[in-house]
């Protein structure tokens, strides 16, 4: 069951924001849509919730064609970066409120609403109105009401945007562990390539109004379809592929090649082999250090672990020698 998305296109006047969209979501996995600001995905989304009409194509969800079906007939729990929190409801009518107009039972409305106010952890906090919790509160107890209905989606469109970045660290594991708990079938809008890999089974690359690429976090990175899906996932150099530092066994190929900063090695001169590079910036960045180097009429940046780096003693302006341990080459460049 799941999502099922058929050649779903959508204009705005001339502009084009989904090309001919094909994607299944599966039953009970969190999918992130990862691209760029305006790559379409919160039209993908608003589509999928019934807020935007698809010029063409269709949408099925859980086996019905939910295309032409009226947006509150979809039972779609919907989580925006901006808290659409009632001000004057505290935290537990918040929670409550979804249940409470469905005209469920008040035994069972305050049974599943203790429930969720466990689940996102802040059972002493029911009777705080929302200006009397941080952001990532506020943020969790938006969750819990888009829960308490008991979706058969939830859409989630950058719902840490607004947060800072520990606070999203934070939210991100935890949206990871509650998904592991509720298991309901989850579309997560993000242009942060770390939140997707850390958050989601799956991942969407968008692009241009088009679908890149779909795969596990590990796919996308270690195996990119295209040049855009390689560059957006991560740091990478981009050489002429006749460069001498791409390794020796690599296929050489037609077009350029990328090579991750984490691929390349430096080697003290005359300690093995390699293509003379100058040292010309080293940045600490914690947990690694980023080299900037010169090779002829190429830079490229490399990030050393502080195993690598330390024994190594660099110095501005130190001639050494780098090589790669592995290399992509791409017809076109991103
Ligand atoms: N209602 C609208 N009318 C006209 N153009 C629109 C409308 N909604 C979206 N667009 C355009 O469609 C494109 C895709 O927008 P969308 O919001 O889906 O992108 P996005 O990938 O979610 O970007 P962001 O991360 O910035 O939100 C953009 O160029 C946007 O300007």
């Amino acid at each position: 069951m799941g999502i099922i998305i058929q050649q779903v296109s959508k204009n705005f006047g001339d502009f084009q924001a989904l090309r001919e969209i094909n994607l299944d979501v599966k039953d009970g996995t969190l999918v992130a849509l990862l691209g760029p600001s305006g790559s379409g995905k919160s039209t993908l989304l608003r589509t999928i919730a019934g807020l935007e009409q698809p010029d063409r194509g269709s949408i099925w969800i859980n086996g019905q064609d939910t295309t032409y079906l009226d947006v509150r007939d979809r039972n779609i729990g919907f989580v925006f970066q901006h808290y659409a929190l009632f001000k004057h409801l505290t935290v537990r009518q918040n929670i409550a409120f979804g249940l409470e107009i469905r005209k469920t039972p008040p035994k069972l409305v305050k049974e599943k609403t203790e429930e969720l106010l466990g689940l996102i952890q802040l059972e002493g906090l029911g009777n705080r109105y929302p200006n009397q919790l941080s952001g990532g509160q506020r943020q969790r107890v938006a969750l819990a009401r888009a829960l308490a209905v008991s979706p058969q989606v939830l859409l989630l469109d950058e719902p840490f945007g607004a947060l800072d970045a520990k606070v999203r660290k934070e939210l991100r594991a935890w949206l990871r562990r509650l998904h592991q708990e509720v298991h309901v079938t989850s579309v997560f809008v993000t242009h942060d390539q770390e939140e997707a890999m850390e958050v989601a089974d799956y991942i969407v690359v968008m692009n241009e109004g088009k679908i890149e690429q779909v795969g596990t976090p590990t796919e996308i990175y270690d195996h990119p379809a295209t040049p855009f899906v390689m560059s957006f996932v991560g740091e990478v150099n981009v050489l002429p592929s006749h460069v001498d530092l791409i390794p020796r066994n690599a296929k050489v190929r037609e077009g350029a090649a990328f090579i991750r900063p984490h691929e390349l090695e430096i080697v003290p001169l005359g300690a093995g082999e390699g293509t003379p590079a100058i040292v010309r910036h080293i940045t600490h960045l914690g947990w690694e250090t980023q080299v900037e180097l010169e090779l002829g009429d190429f830079e490229v940046t490399a990030h050393l672990s502080r195993e690598q780096f330390l024994p190594l003693n660099l110095t501005l302006n130190q001639k050494v020698l780098v090589r790669s341990r592995n290399a992509r080459f791409f017809s076109q460049v991103a």
